[in-house]
């Protein structure tokens, strides 16, 4: 029996990434939660014809049934960017609607793996690694920061440069999930770029997010190459620790202390049984790529510190 609940399954991006699951035949059940809106969503992808049972839990008092059994738990719940914000700008809202579905799932389901994807994930990581802390459930091998949307577009975009086969292109993507926190390390492909294209490569890769925020005009931000990433990442997950497939490897934000001073980071990360099974250290930098870790570091710092401090204030006041 595989488990795979989704948090905010009625959202932008939560019924696109339900309908990718849905066609994973790994997954016996399908759990979409949300606070609307989930018995359609349900209903509607209950009917393709794939092993998944899909179920439907709405509000706060359905969170246990959800969660309960969950093997793995992704969460793309809250609020999303509109033009002329950022994603440290999502944490007023999204930091307390990710506590307390952290909250619910250290209680009902605390060995599964967490696969966050609500902004801002610098932030939202911590946040959840704090409440299973305080719940004497943490395993840091099982809280996942899904960055798979800043690699899958490193990927077109470098394979579009290059015309290269797109789902044979591997850039590695650095860091966390925000503007200057995300590295592109485009030393590691194999392709020779002049100055000019490393620079406009990396501030799309980096500013991928905001162009999509634009295009859509107020309408939220990326959703299904989202739901695409995000499923990539389950699916990810899946292989190595049901299918017991080694060499899986997805770049990720975990606890990690391959960066000095920074308590989480992404770099290649193996998957294996447990969640994390080896984290890759950084990989070997030019100038440029050093720069570029050297100006995500203090941002990367302070949105860490942001996650950790909310969680800790709160419990303060229990
Ligand atoms: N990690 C990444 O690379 C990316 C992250 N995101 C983030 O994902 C989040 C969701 O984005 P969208 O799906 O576009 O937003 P959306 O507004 O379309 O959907 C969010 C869903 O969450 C639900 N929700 C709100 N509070 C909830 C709660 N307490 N429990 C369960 N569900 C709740 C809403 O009812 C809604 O259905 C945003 O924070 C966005 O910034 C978006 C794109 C990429
Ligand atoms: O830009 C946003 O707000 C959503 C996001 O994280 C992305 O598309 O990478």
């Amino acid at each position: 029996m595989v488990k795979v609940a989704v948090l905010g399954a009625a959202g932008g991006i939560g019924q696109p990434l339900s309908l990718l699951l849905k066609a994973n035949t790994t997954i016996t059940e399908l759990a979409l939660f949300d606070i609307a809106n989930t018995a359609g969503v349900a209903a509607d992808l209950s009917h393709i014809n794939t092993p998944a049972k899909v179920t439907g839990y709405k509000g706060d008092e359905q969170l246990e049934g959800a969660l309960k059994g969950a093997d793995v738990v992704v969460i793309p719940a809250g609020v999303p960017r509109k033009p002329g914000m950022t994603r440290d700008d999502l944490f007023k809202i999204n930091a307390g609607i990710v506590k307390n579905l952290a909250t619910a799932a250290a209680k009902h389901c605390p060995k599964a793996f967490m696969a966050i994807i609500s902004n801002p994930v610098n932030s939202t990581v911590p946040i959840v690694a704090e409440v299973f802390k305080a719940h004497g459930v943490y395993d840091a091998k099982r809280i996942f920061g899904v960055t798979t949307l800043d690699i899958v577009r490193a990927n077109t975009f470098v394979s579009e440069l290059k015309n290269t086969e797109p789902q044979s292109t591997n850039v590695p993507v650095i860091g966390g999930h925000s503007g200057v926190t995300i590295i592109p390390v485009l030393s590691a492909t194999g392709h020779s770029f002049t100055d000019e294209q490393v620079e406009r490569l990396t501030q799309r890769i980096q500013y991928g997010g905001d162009e999509v925020v634009k295009a859509k005009d107020g309408a939220g931000s990326a959703t299904l190459s989202m739901a695409y990433a995000g499923a990539r990442f389950v699916n990810s997950l899946l292989e190595a620790s049901v299918l017991k497939k080694t060499g899986v490897t997805e770049c990720t934000y975990v606890k990690s202390d391959v960066a000095e001073g920074l308590e989480y980071f992404s770099t290649v990360v193996e998957l294996g049984p447990e969640g994390v099974s080896k984290i890759h250290p950084i990989p070997s930098l030019n100038a440029h790529e050093k720069k570029l870790l050297d100006a995500a570091v203090p941002e990367l710092k302070a949105n860490i510190q942001k996650g950790v401090d909310f969680v800790k204030n709160a419990t303060s006041r229990l």
